[in-house]
């Protein structure tokens, strides 16, 4: 389907919103406008794409138009995966200090950035997903504390954390960043071939 002229993004999230209106602002001039929508979104059980998908069919009943959300996770390797999707309730009740003693048995301490962005043009139609990664590991807390485990991963190939460094290096490396991208190229495919 056609890419539509406004798309809401729905997060309860002021950082996320921050960051997506940067990353998007830092590319070419888009064909259609992205409004955020402040709504409150369940927090889902299951794996990470089903999660993001079934969170823009909520949003998009409750927009009743074209919406794009995001549904982050924080993978620790030794622990096979988790917490992926459950994160924000790990951070919430351990703090940065509890996710690195988390990893205090295991000399592993790699970890990757996932978000998943899910898109759809309006409430009947399926959302598709696009999957952004950043490797990196897990350190003790560094950097300013105002968006959520940013202190404590520290992405490969950088002596900084996400919290220590600039917000358009952030902006350019990371897992919403690589979402994101690819987002906006297939919405921008779709709005060519209108
Ligand atoms: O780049 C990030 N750097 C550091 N922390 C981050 C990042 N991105 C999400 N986070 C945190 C927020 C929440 O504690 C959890 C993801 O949960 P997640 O459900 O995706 O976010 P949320 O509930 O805050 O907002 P939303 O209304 O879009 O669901 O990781
Ligand atoms: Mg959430």
């Amino acid at each position: 389907m056609a890419t539509p002229s406004k798309i809401h993004f729905a997060t309860g999230n002021k950082k996320k919103l921050e960051e997506v209106n940067a990353i998007l602002a830092a590319g070419a001039e888009l064909p259609f406008e992205v409004v955020a929508a402040k709504l409150d979104l369940p927090e889902l059980q299951g794996e990470p794409e089903e999660i993001s998908k079934e969170k823009c069919r909520i949003a998009a009943k409750m927009v009743g138009g074209a919406v794009m959300v995001e549904d982050t996770s924080l993978c620790f390797n030794a622990l096979h995966g988790l917490p992926g999707p459950y994160i924000k309730w790990f951070l919430e009740k351990l703090g940065h200090d509890g996710l690195n003693r988390m990893l205090a048995g295991f000399e592993d301490k790699s970890a990757y950035a996932q978000c998943i962005f899910a898109y759809t043009p309006g409430p009947d139609t399926e959302p598709i997903v696009f999957v952004g990664r950043t490797e990196g590991r897990i350190v003790a807390a560094r950097g300013p504390t105002d968006f959520g485990w940013d202190p404590v991963f520290l992405p490969d190939g950088y002596n900084e954390t996400y919290a220590e460094m600039d917000k358009t290096t952030k902006n350019t490396i990371s897992h919403r960043y690589r979402s994101l991208d690819k987002l906006r190229t297939y919405l921008l495919a779709h709005a060519a071939s209108k």
